[in-house]
């Protein structure tokens, strides 16, 4: 990194980032966690981190990784270095603004319980938190922007969101005579013009986030795993959830498509860094 980002709104809330990392990678199927695969000639952390430092929103940035994952410790203090390095060398050019400070934390079981250990460790006088997914490597500086305007706007909740391109169906498995024809039997057509698909990072005044998954602390099991985002819990809440636009490049590595197309938005023929407004 030549230059270190800085905070371009010192004037707004007190902002953290979380990055959630540590998931398992199941669907990619590497046998290591996630975080860790190889994207570009770096890992997906890596890049997911970069992101999140050149958007320059963020006092404090804060990972959850697996426990005891020391090669992802180490990553994330490598990161931390390059970053105070950038500035040290900002401040030798007068440029000198603090950067952000990067703790990092061991995740839990689900991706809620890791946004919960990573809020548990964010610094004293933290008002507003971006909760990001590591698998949202190359998400551009702009949607970053965006969620934190909506925050500084007063918003308590805000998502990015993408609209949805494909026809939208509700099914259910089918039962009877009707099992040998098809699985699933067609229930009904989702409005798409007003279906979102749901991106990170997503922002919160930090006293509504731990409301939220406070609330959900008595969950059962099987409500627990209906929760797939933060931005569900505040709903519960009744608080407004607001939204602005994503990215398409800000595409969650789940499957080793994903990655596939990853490497071609970082090395393909739209350029090294292609990004979409
Ligand atoms: N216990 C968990 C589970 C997920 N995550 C994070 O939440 C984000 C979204 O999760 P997903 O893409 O589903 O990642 P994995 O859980 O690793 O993937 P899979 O379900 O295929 O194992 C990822 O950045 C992942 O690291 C996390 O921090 N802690
Ligand atoms: C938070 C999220 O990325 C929004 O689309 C998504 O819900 C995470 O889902 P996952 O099943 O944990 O990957």
């Amino acid at each position: 990194m030549d230059t270190a980002p800085t905070n371009t709104s010192p004037a707004g809330p007190v902002t953290a980032v979380i990055v959630v990392a540590a998931g398992s990678g199941q669907r990619l199927g590497y046998g290591m966690p996630k975080a860790k695969v190889p994207l570009g000639g770096d890992s997906i952390l890596t890049h997911a981190l970069r992101g999140v430092a050149a958007a320059g929103i963020a006092q404090q940035i804060c990972v959850a990784i697996p426990p005891g994952d020391a090669e992802l410790r180490a990553l994330c203090e490598a990161f931390a270095q390059e970053l105070a390095a950038a500035h040290r060398r900002n401040a030798a050019t007068g440029h000198a603004l603090q950067g952000p400070v990067v703790t990092v934390v061991e995740g839990g079981a689900s991706r809620a319980e890791s946004v919960r250990a990573a809020m548990a460790a964010l610094l004293p006088g933290v008002e507003s938190v971006l909760v990001h997914d590591a698998a949202r490597a190359l998400t551009p500086e702009s949607v970053f922007h965006r969620v934190a305007a909506a925050l500084g706007a007063g918003a308590a909740a805000v998502i990015p969101v993408m609209p949805v391109v494909d026809t939208v169906k509700t099914v259910e498995p089918t039962t009877g005579a009707g099992a040998a024809v098809a699985p699933e039997l067609v229930t009904g057509t989702a409005p798409r013009e007003s279906l979102r698909a749901v991106q990170t990072p997503q922002g919160f005044a930090l006293d509504t986030l731990k409301r939220a998954h406070e609330a959900a602390a008595g969950f059962d099991a099987g409500q627990a795993a209906l929760v797939t985002d933060d931005a569900m819990l505040v709903e519960l809440l009744g608080v407004p959830v607001h939204a602005v636009r994503g990215a398409s490049q800000s595409l969650k590595i789940t499957t080793p498509l994903d990655l596939v197309l990853a490497e071609g938005l970082l090395e393909g023929p739209l350029g090294a860094r292609w990004v979409e407004g």
